[in-house]
Formats: structure tokens, sequence, C-alpha cells
């Protein structure tokens, strides 16, 4: 059994190849640029009006004469003499010889003329050619994570395709002759199959969509060959169930039989600590711990890293916090244990139903209270590491 330091460790050292598709930017939200980008053109490409008013050129004169009209849109060219002012909009272009736009709001109308109430400073209202970004400008680097924010900038400067890091694709294989899916009431000695589709929310929340589910029940064989099966679909393949040392946990020496290397197996950890890790070539396979709530804290403390890994995410272990602890708690396991708690303002609660069988309270969770293995009491007030769950990564 190792710590989880040490798995932790073997999972940080493992090289993970990256792959690269081009893509159109409306299906790069969450994927990490895989190119350094370069503004194509100067933003803006001509000096736009920041308001709507009147551009003038600047003078100490407070009256001019309305001469013509800048709509956002329009490309005609206005000459304009001091101490006329053409009327103009915000994101229209400024006539070549205006230097100035004053707010409408300071500005007294009287048919044609304006009084200007306050001068704005020269120069004032005015965006210049490439203010934002010039052209040929260095404006995003490779491994910068796509956000909203900047597909919209890629898009304002008319860049519509863009290389990516791919992600991986997934397979899900649950093990269990007890597994009963939805649709029926429930036959006795059964349960309703759910980490299949925990395992699959949790995924899409990361950004992973190409997720196919399998199933085998607890023989050998079928274990073995619905691993063939999902490693041929898979980048990545997550096992549910069958790993522990019962007389009908098959996964281990399926895995073996279908020549997948241990990395590790077992954890001292509390919940997951029948873990199992190992690699066929280029594919990495996770055999979780078949309870639900092991199921998926081996999720995020594990497998999500190596997912994010493989898509090149700089910071790919999910955020970790300090907080306070409200109430004393004792480890008498020597093991790290990774509690279901909820967080709010640096203080955080440790909720009841710990066992590795329930997800009560791991629905209302927010956040998992690590307690070290060497750890035995903490009372009221320590700080304690909080790995935090919401969120779509960093
Ligand atoms: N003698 C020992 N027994 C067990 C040990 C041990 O060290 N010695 N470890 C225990 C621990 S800790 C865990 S965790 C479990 C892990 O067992 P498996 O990975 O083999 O999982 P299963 O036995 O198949 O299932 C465990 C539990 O979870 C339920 N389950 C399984 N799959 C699903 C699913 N897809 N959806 C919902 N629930 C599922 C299953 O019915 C069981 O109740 O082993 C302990 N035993
Ligand atoms: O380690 Mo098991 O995951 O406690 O139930």
């Amino acid at each position: 059994m190792i710590s989880v330091q040490q798995a932790l460790h073997i999972i940080d050292t493992t090289l993970v190849a990256h792959h690269i598709k081009e893509v159109n930017i409306a299906k790069s939200l969450g994927y990490i640029l895989a190119e350094d980008i370069s503004a194509p053109i100067n933003m803006p490409s001509f000096r736009q009006s920041a308001m709507d008013g009147y551009a003038i050129i600047w003078s100490e004169d407070s009256y001019y004469k309305i001469t013509e009209e800048s709509k956002a849109g329009e490309a005609k060219q206005i000459t304009l003499q001091p101490l006329e002012a053409v009327r103009i909009f915000t994101g229209a272009k400024v006539p070549e010889t205006a230097d100035t736009v004053v707010m409408q709001e300071h500005v007294v109308r009287d048919g044609n003329t304006i009084s200007i109430t306050k001068m704005p400073r020269q120069g004032a209202n005015v965006r210049p050619i490439g203010e934002q970004v010039h052209a040929g400008e260095l404006v995003l680097k490779k491994g910068t994570r796509l956000n909203e924010a900047a597909i919209g900038f890629l898009a304002g400067l008319g860049i519509s395709t863009i290389a990516i890091y791919k992600s991986p694709k997934v397979s899900v294989l649950v093990t269990g002759n007890e597994l009963q899916q939805h649709g029926k009431p429930l036959k006795e000695g059964a349960i309703y199959e759910s980490n299949s589709v925990m395992l699959r929310m949790a995924l899409h929340r990361f950004g992973i969509k190409k997720v196919k589910t399998f199933t085998a029940k607890d023989t050998l064989k079928a274990t073995k060959k619905a691993i063939k099966k999902a490693l041929d679909y898979g980048d990545f393949l997550l096992i549910s169930g069958g790993i522990s040392v019962g007389d009908y946990d098959f996964v281990k020496e399926a895995l073996d039989l279908n020549h997948v290397d241990e990395l590790f197996y077992k954890i001292n950890q509390k919940p997951g600590k029948p873990l199992w890790f190992g690699k066929k070539d280029q594919q990495f396979v996770f055999a979780l711990p078949g309870n639900p709530a092991s199921a998926l804290t081996c999720f995020y403390v594990y497998v999500l890293p190596l997912l994010k890994k493989y898509a090149a995410y700089p910071d790919y272990h999910l955020p970790r916090a300090q907080a306070k602890l409200h109430s004393e708690f004792k480890n008498t396991t020597g093991k790290t244990l990774f509690l279901k708690a909820y967080c709010k303002n640096g203080s955080v609660s440790v909720l009841p139903s710990q066992q590795s069988s329930m997800l009560n309270t791991f629905a209302t969770s927010n956040v998992l209270v690590t307690i070290p293995e060497d750890v035995t009491y903490l009372e009221p007030q320590e700080q304690v590491t909080c790995i935090q769950l919401d969120g779509y990564g960093n």
C-alpha cells in the first residue's frame, strides 16, 4: 500500500502525450490553446468614437457649426474644418482631421450649432488605431485556457479557427451483477446503477464530451472481454467496482490479461483504498472502487488531474484552499481522509454520512477536507486543506 503523496507523485510524473486539432472558436471553450496567436489586424482598425456626441478639431472656442453626420458602420470620408462639428455616434469613424469627441451631455445644441459647456481634453473619446492591439502583435500565448472572453477577443480579431489540445475520449466500464438499469422497480438484492452517469457528468463538467459506457457481469471472461472493448474506444478507461479482494472481483486479473501494466494499487486513504492505476501504451486505466463516494473522490483527486494533463492544462489539480475547521475532528484510522464538507466564508464543516457508500452529503459538499494520515486530532478553528469541487477547472 502506498501513501497519498506517493500516489500523487506517480500521477504528477506520468508523462502524457498531447494531441492537437483545429477547431472553430465556438467549439473551443475550456480548451488550452496550442498555438501563439498574433493579431491579423489593428484593433480598432480605424479611429472610432467612444461616445455619442460631436467630433471637432479641439480649440479654446465653445461654438461649432454642425456640417455632417457619422454613423457606426459608415465608411464615408469627412473632412472637417476648424470650428466645424460632425454629429457622431459610438463606434463610428472619426473624421480624418477631427481629434476630439465631445459627449452630447456636455453640449447645448441650437439648430445647426453647438455650444460646448464642458470642453474635454484634446484627443478625448477617440479610440486610436491599434489602441487595443497592433497587427502582428502576439496577443494570446500557447497554453492559454480559452474562456468566453478569449473567444470573444479572437472573434473581434476576425479569427474563426484555432489549434487546441484535444481532450481525451473516455470509456467508463461498470462491473457488478447487482447493477440494475433504470426503468423498472428494483429487484431484490439489486441496486440502481449510478456510477456511470455520475462519472459521465463529472467528465462533461470538465469539458470531456466523448464518453462511452460499457458494462460487465462479475465473471473473469465477461470482465476481460469488456475491458478489451472499452480499450478499443477510449484514451482513458475508468472502471467501477470489482477491484477489491472478493471472490467475484475480477478487474485486476482481467486488466493483467489485457496487458495493462500496473502503476499502483491500494492507497492508504479513506475512501478509495483499493484504487488501481495502470497504463497500456498511451492509454491510461483507473479501476475505481465501486462504492459511489470512493469512485467520485478518486476521480477528483487522481483521475481528473491526468485527464487535464492530457488536455495540456498547466494547473491540472483541483484548486486547494485553507479553511478553519468548524468543530474538532479525530482521525483514528492512520489513513489520509478525504471528507465531504461544506465551506463558507473560510469556515468548513465536515458533513455527516462519511461512509464510502453514501452520496447524500456529497451532493451538498463544495469541498473535500484532506486530513493527512499522521494527523490524529484537530481542534476547532485549526486550518485544514480543502479541495475545491465547484467550478470548471482552472
Ligand atoms: N475483505 C475486504 N473487503 C473489502 C475491502 C478490503 O480491504 N477487504 N475493501 C473495501 C473497500 S474500502 C472498498 S472501497 C470496496 C471496493 O470494492 P470494489 O471496488 O470491488 O467494488 P464492488 O464490490 O464491486 O462494489 C462496492 C460497492 O459499491 C456498489 N457499486 C458498485 N458499482 C456500482 C455502480 N455502478 N453504481 C452504484 N453502486 C455501485 C456495490 O454494490 C457495492 O455496494 O471493497 C470493500 N471490501
Ligand atoms: O476505501 Mo473504501 O473506498 O472506504 O470504501
